[in-house]
C-alpha cells in the first residue's frame, strides 16, 4: 500500500441556501444544510485489491511529453523536514498551515523531483476519433455501472453505443470545428500551472492524463516513471467530486498502481498525494464570480438578470444510490459564487440545473433544458449561463450551451441572453491550482502514526480506496475499469465472453431493426419503422 495522508480543507460550511430538485430555483432558510464529509483534503493510491487491467500497452502509445519548467532553484543538502509534526493537528488550519508551508516548501522541494498530474475526461480530436473515444467512455464500468455478473456485457455494450451514438455525437464536434479543444486546454493549462509554481519557487513538471483519449492516464504515469518524479500530485481537473469523473480517473489510476507493482518497484514508491476536489477554494470561487461579475455587465439592466448554473448531470442513482457527493459539492459550490456575488454588491436571483443527460435512466434534475423553458414562461427576460462543473470550454459549452439551449432560451421569451467563459488558463484561477497543490505538497506521502491520529487530527487520513468507498456504496460490485478495448483474436476468457456477448447483442440488434422493438426503439436512438 502507498503512502496516505489527506491535507487539511476549510471546515465544513452551513449554507444558507436550500435546493430542491423538484424547484427551479433557490430559497433561503436558516437551516443549516446536513454536515458531509469536506473532500478539501487530499488522499493518495493504494496499490489496492483490484483485480489487473488488460491490454495496456503503456510503453507503444506514449506520445506525451511533459509541460517544461525553466525555473530553478537553489538545492539545499537539508534532508526534508518531517511535514507531519508541522501540519498535523492544528485547529486554526489553513491560515497556519500556510504560513508553515511557505517556510519550508523549499527545503521540502529540495532534492525531489516535484510532478503534478493532471487528470482529465480527454475528447475526441478528429471525427474519426468519435466513436473509439465514446467506445472508451462506455466500456467505463463508472460511466455505464452494470454489476458484476453482467461485466462481460461492459464492452460489448460499449461497443454497440458508441457505434450508435458517434453520428450524432460526431455532428455536435463537426459544428466546434471537428474536434474538441480539450487537449489544447488542458495543455495550456498545465503550462500555466507549471509557470505559476515556478513563480512560487516550487519546480515542477506537470503531466496531463486523459480518461478516454490522448494522452491517456497511462502515457502519462509511463513519462512520470521515465522522468524519475519522486513525488507526485495528482489533481483533477474537475472541481467537484463525481464517481463518474474524478472517482473513475482515479480508480483507473489506482488500477495502474496495483497492475504495476509487480512489474516494478517504482510507482509502490513514489511519494503521491492526491486532491480529489476543490469547489470551494477561494482562488477558484473568486474566479468564477469574477467572470460572472463581467458578464452581468454586458446586460442592459444587470441587476435583473436570473444567473443559471448548468452543470453537466450524472443519473439520479449515482447520487441517490452510490452516494456520489457530486450535487451536493455542486449546490455548496453555487452557494460560495452567491456568496462572493452578494459580497460584491449583487443580489441577482439564481438557478442550478443539470444538462447533458444521456439514455434512458433518471439523471439528477432540475433539467436545463426544462429549466429555461420553465423560467420563460415565469417572465424571466435575461439569463445568464453559467457553465458549472467543468473548467475548460468543449462540446457541451460550446455547442448545447451557445447554440441549443441559447436558441430553446430565445424561443421561450427570453430576450437577453449570455454565457460566462470556462475558466481556461484565468489567471487567478490558475494561481490557486498552483496554491493548491503547494498545500498539499508536506502530505505528499505521509504516513499515518495511528488511527486515532486520523480520527482526531484536521488532517484525517485515508486512501483512494476509502475516498471511493465512502462516495460510492455500489463500487465494490463493479467490474475493475477497463483500460483497453482490445479487437482481435487474443488468448483471454474474457475475450471469449466479450465475442459470444458481442454476438448476442448482434443478434439483438438485427432483431430490433427487422422488428422495430426494441430498447434502442424505446430510447428513440433507432426510428421507428415506417
Ligand atoms: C463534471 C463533468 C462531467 C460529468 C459528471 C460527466 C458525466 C457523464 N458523461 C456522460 C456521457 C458523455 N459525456 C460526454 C462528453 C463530456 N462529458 C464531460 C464532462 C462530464 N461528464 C465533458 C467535459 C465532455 C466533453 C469532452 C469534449 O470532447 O469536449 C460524451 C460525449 C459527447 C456526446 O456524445 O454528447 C458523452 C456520451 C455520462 C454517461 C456521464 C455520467 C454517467
Ligand atoms: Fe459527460
Amino acid at each position: 500500500m502507498l503512502h496516505v495522508r489527506l491535507a487539511p480543507g476549510p471546515a465544513p460550511r452551513n449554507l444558507s441556501r436550500r435546493w430542491d430538485s423538484s424547484a427551479y430555483l433557490h430559497s433561503w432558510c436558516s437551516v443549516p444544510c446536513p454536515s458531509r464529509l469536506s473532500l478539501s483534503r487530499t488522499y493518495s493510491i493504494k496499490s489496492s485489491s483490484i483485480g489487473s487491467a488488460t491490454g495496456l500497452c503503456l510503453g507503444q502509445c506514449c506520445r506525451i511529453k511533459p509541460l517544461s519548467c525553466k525555473c530553478k532553484l537553489g538545492r539545499s543538502s537539508q534532508p526534508p523536514p518531517d511535514s507531519r509534526q508541522h501540519f498535523s493537528a492544528s485547529s486554526s488550519a489553513s491560515e497556519a498551515v500556510l504560513t508553515a508551508q511557505s517556510d519550508i516548501r523549499k527545503l521540502f522541494v529540495a532534492n525531489e523531483k516535484i510532478g503534478v498530474l493532471l487528470l482529465n475526461l480527454g475528447g475526441p480530436e478528429t471525427l474519426d476519433d468519435v466513436q473509439p473515444f465514446l467506445f472508451n467512455l462506455f466500456a467505463d464500468p463508472d460511466i455505464i455501472r452494470l454489476p458484476r455478473v453482467f461485466r462481460f456485457l461492459q464492452k460489448p455494450l460499449a461497443q454497440f453505443i458508441s457505434v450508435a451514438r458517434a453520428p450524432k455525437s460526431k455532428e455536435g464536434y463537426a459544428s466546434i470545428g471537428g474536434g474538441s479543444p480539450l487537449r489544447q486546454i488542458t495543455d495550456a493549462q498545465g503550462e500555466a500551472l507549471m509557470e505559476a509554481l515556478c513563480g512560487k519557487d516550487i519546480p515542477a513538471k506537470v503531466y496531463v492524463g486523459m480518461r478516454y483519449w490522448h494522452p491517456f492516464t497511462e502515457e502519462a504515469i509511463e513519462q512520470i516513471k521515465k522522468d524519475g518524479i519522486t513525488k507526485l500530485v495528482v489533481l483533477p481537473l474537475y472541481p467537484q467530486f463525481s464517481i463518474s469523473t474524478s472517482g473513475s480517473s482515479l480508480r483507473l489510476l489506482e488500477s495502474i498502481f496495483s497492475c504495476n507493482v509487480r512489474e516494478d518497484e517504482y510507482l509502490v514508491n513514489m511519494q503521491h498525494t492526491v486532491i480529489p476536489s476543490w469547489y470551494q477554494r477561494e482562488g477558484y470561487i473568486k474566479a468564477m464570480t469574477t467572470l460572472i461579475e463581467k458578464e452581468l455587465l454586458k446586460f442592459p439592466k444587470p441587476q435583473k438578470v436570473m444567473i443559471f448554473f448548468s452543470a453537466h448531470g450524472v443519473p439520479l442513482a449515482y447520487v441517490e444510490e452510490a452516494g456520489d457527493p457530486y450535487k451536493a459539492e455542486m449546490e455548496e459550490c453555487v452557494d460560495l459564487i452567491m456568496e462572493e456575488l452578494e459580497k460584491r454588491g449583487m443580489a441577482n436571483p439564481c438557478t442550478l440545473a443539470y444538462q447533458s443527460r444521456v439514455g434512458p435512466v433518471e439523471w439528477l434534475k432540475p433539467y436545463t433544458d426544462e429549466t429555461i423553458i420553465a423560467l420563460g414562461q415565469r417572465g424571466v427576460k435575461s439569463l445568464l449561463a453559467v457553465p458549472i462543473s467543468f473548467v475548460s470550454e468543449h462540446i457541451e459549452t460550446l455547442e448545447e450551451i451557445d447554440v441549443e439551449y441559447k436558441e430553446l432560451a430565445l424561443q421561450s421569451g427570453i430576450k437577453h441572453w449570455g454565457r460566462v467563459p470556462a475558466l481556461g488558463c484565468e489567471p487567478t484561477f490558475i494561481s490557486d491550482l498552483a496554491d493548491a497543490v503547494i498545500e498539499s505538497l508536506p502530505y505528499v506521502g505521509a504516513m499515518a502514526v495511528s488511527n486515532l491520529e486520523a480520527r482526531q487530527s484536521l488532517v484525517p487520513l485515508g486512501s483512494v480506496e476509502e475516498l471511493l468507498a465512502v462516495y460510492d456504496s455500489k463500487r465494490d460490485m463493479l467490474p475493475p475499469p477497463v483500460i483497453v478495448w482490445e479487437w482481435g483474436w487474443t488468448k483471454s476468457a474474457e475475450t471469449w465472453n466479450g465475442r459470444a456477448a458481442m454476438l448476442a447483442v448482434l443478434a439483438l440488434l438485427v432483431l430490433e431493426v427487422t422488428t422495430g422493438q426494441g430498447l434502442l426503439h424505446q430510447w428513440g436512438v433507432l426510428p421507428p419503422l415506417p
